[in-house]
């Protein structure tokens, strides 16, 4: 659901096993960390993964970024310990896994409430099933808590018995549906990741690919890949001079239509154009 504007441009899985990786990340140039205690860590190592993961959000060392946390689904038997060790550390979110329904969403959300996680944690959920994608409205509308919806593309992937293709043409409806289920009930909404680590030209196609379906920001995997998709999913400085000249025009017209750069322009415009410039500005503040 609806909250104030935050850029969400790369947000950084980590294994929280792995300790090298959690000390770097606190340089990192990232809008926003997960903290992975679900696939990206062995069942033997996930009591230690716990504990590092909590320690990492009360350490007060990773700047502004955004801390979350990943917890294993409500059907493993890690569940309950995982959602203990997020309510006393306080994340800002809670990261959940293959969430399927709304009910499912009331069920976390009462859960939360239950073992006294903090209010300003919000819920975070992952759309990563062919159910989650055909229920997504139902799942994102269901709580205000529900602040982010992060796309799982590899579980989407596994469960539509496809394989990952370039330009993902086999996930182009699913991808839009879940972005037309976000901007329905204000949700924000990430895209999943890109496995090819060393594969820049790809990684490049497709955060533009993310971008120009309306993600707000890309979940990312290597730091490799934080310099393209931070500047990918903020805007262009050529975007910043129109939204600048658009809006300029607009106002110092009788406030009908008028044309910019050879192109109509009337309010709702306008409207895209400050949009541009808060995103831009809330990036600047964010760096300085
Ligand atoms: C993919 C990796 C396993 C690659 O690891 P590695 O081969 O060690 O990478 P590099 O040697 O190139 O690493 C260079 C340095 O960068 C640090 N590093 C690497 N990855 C990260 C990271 N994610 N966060 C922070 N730091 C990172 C290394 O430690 C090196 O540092 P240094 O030694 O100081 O130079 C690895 O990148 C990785 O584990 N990535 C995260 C994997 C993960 O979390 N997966 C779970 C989510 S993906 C998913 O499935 C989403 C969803 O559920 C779905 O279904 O799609
Ligand atoms: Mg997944």
């Amino acid at each position: 659901m609806t909250e104030g504007f935050r850029p969400r441009r790369t947000v950084l899985y980590m294994p929280s096993s792995n300790e090298r990786a959690l000390e770097k990340a606190k340089t990192l140039a990232v809008d926003a960390l997960i903290l992975d205690l679900e696939d990206a860590v062995a069942p033997d190592a996930k009591p230690q993964a716990r504990l590092n993961a909590a320690a990492a959000v009360k350490s007060g060392e990773y700047g502004a970024k955004e801390l979350t946390i990943r917890i294993n689904g409500a059907d493993t038997e890690w569940h309950a310990d995982d959602l203990k060790a997020a309510a006393e550390a306080g994340p800002d979110a809670i990261v959940v896994p293959k969430v399927n329904s709304a009910q499912q969403v009331l069920d976390l959300v009462a859960s939360f409430e239950a073992a006294g996680v903090p209010e300003h944690t919000k819920l975070w959920a992952m759309i990563e099933s062919p159910q989650a994608i055909l229920d997504a409205r139902e799942i994102l509308g269901a709580s205000d808590r529900l602040t982010v919806a992060v796309l799982g593309t590899n579980d989407l992937v596994k469960e539509l018995f496809v394989d990952h293709v370039p330009a993902r043409t086999n996930l182009v409806t699913s991808l839009q549906l879940a972005v037309l289920a976000a901007r329905a009930t204000g949700t924000v909404i990430l895209d999943g990741v890109y496995n090819d680590v060393k594969n820049e030209e790809g990684f490049l196609a497709e955060v533009e690919q993310g971008r120009q379906f309306g993600f707000d920001g890309k979940t990312i995997i290597h730091p490799g890949q934080i310099a393209p998709a931070n500047e990918g999913f903020a805007p262009s400085e050529a975007a910043i001079e129109n939204a600048k000249g658009l809006i300029e025009a607009f106002e110092s017209s009788d406030g009908g239509v008028v044309t910019y750069n050879g192109k109509m322009v009337e309010n709702l415009h306008v409207e895209s154009a400050k949009r541009t410039l808060s995103i831009a500005a809330a990036i600047e503040a964010l760096q300085a």
